[in-house]
């Protein structure tokens, strides 16, 4: 699903942000991507969501080189990637509710379906009562949760998440693992980006371990190299 050769990010002005990283994320797959402040990680998820072009190296979406999409197919392409910000990127002037029907509505589903599924959402992201408030509002954690309900409103492919959890309490995250679980185990491939030792260390899960844009480790290829 996700194909990194050799791929090498760098900013302009910068050192690189990645270096000759090669990667292979399966579809199904619920992978944790780890590693110090500044290791790459949003990087990474940036690369693979389009939104910032590899420097060097390639990188298959889908099983399609990304640097040939045309920049008008982005959008199509990224109608099947749910993604949460570490700034949520919530629209400040639409409610919770209508923040969530987004990507909803552009998978043009009935009004009612629409909000059925938006209740649904945000009653598994405890968040039912914050529905018609506006994201400047809520707090953090609720903003990221609002984020969480909105990524996952349309079934994704695909699931890239940057510290989704960053914000919240032990029992907050506990749910929002459980909701990114329950996607996972529906068919969607899940890559979370985090800090948190407690979640690796929770749930076993592969685990790649970037250090200043290096691949320092990959749980599944020791794994593997173990013959487990
Ligand atoms: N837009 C940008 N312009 C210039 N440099 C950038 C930009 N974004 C990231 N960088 C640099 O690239 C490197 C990797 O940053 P990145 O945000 O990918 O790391 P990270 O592992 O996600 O860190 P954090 O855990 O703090 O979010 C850092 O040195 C950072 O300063």
């Amino acid at each position: 699903m996700i194909q990194l050769f050799h791929v090498t990010k760098e900013y302009p002005g910068d050192g690189p942000a990645l270096q000759d990283v090669s990667l292979e994320i399966d579809k199904g797959e619920f992978v944790f991507l780890t590693g110090a402040s500044g290791a790459g990680k949003s990087t990474l998820l940036k690369l693979v969501f389009c939104d910032e072009p590899a420097t060097s190296g390639q990188l298959l979406l889908f099983g399609k080189n990304v640097a040939k999409i045309r920049a008008g197919a982005v959008p199509y392409l990224r109608r099947n990637i749910g993604v949460v910000f570490q700034d949520f990127k919530l629209l400040p002037q639409r409610t919770v509710a209508e923040n969530v029907a987004l990507p909803l509505e552009v998978q043009a589903l009935a009004a009612k379906e629409i909000r059925r599924r938006v209740k649904a959402l945000l009653r598994s992201v405890g968040l039912e009562h914050r529905a018609d408030k506006f994201p400047p509002s809520l707090s953090g954690g609720e903003q990221q949760r609002v984020a969480v309900a909105r990524a996952l409103a349309p079934d994704p492919a695909l699931l890239l998440a940057d510290e989704p959890t960053g914000n919240l309490d032990a029992e907050r995250t506990l749910e929002v693992m459980e909701l990114l679980n329950s996607a996972n185990a529906r068919g969607t491939t899940v890559v979370v980006a985090t800090h948190d030792r407690s979640l690796l260390e929770r749930y076993k899960r592969r685990v790649v371990v970037l250090d200043r844009g290096r691949l320092l480790s990959d749980g599944d290829s020791v794994r593997r190299a173990a013959g487990a």
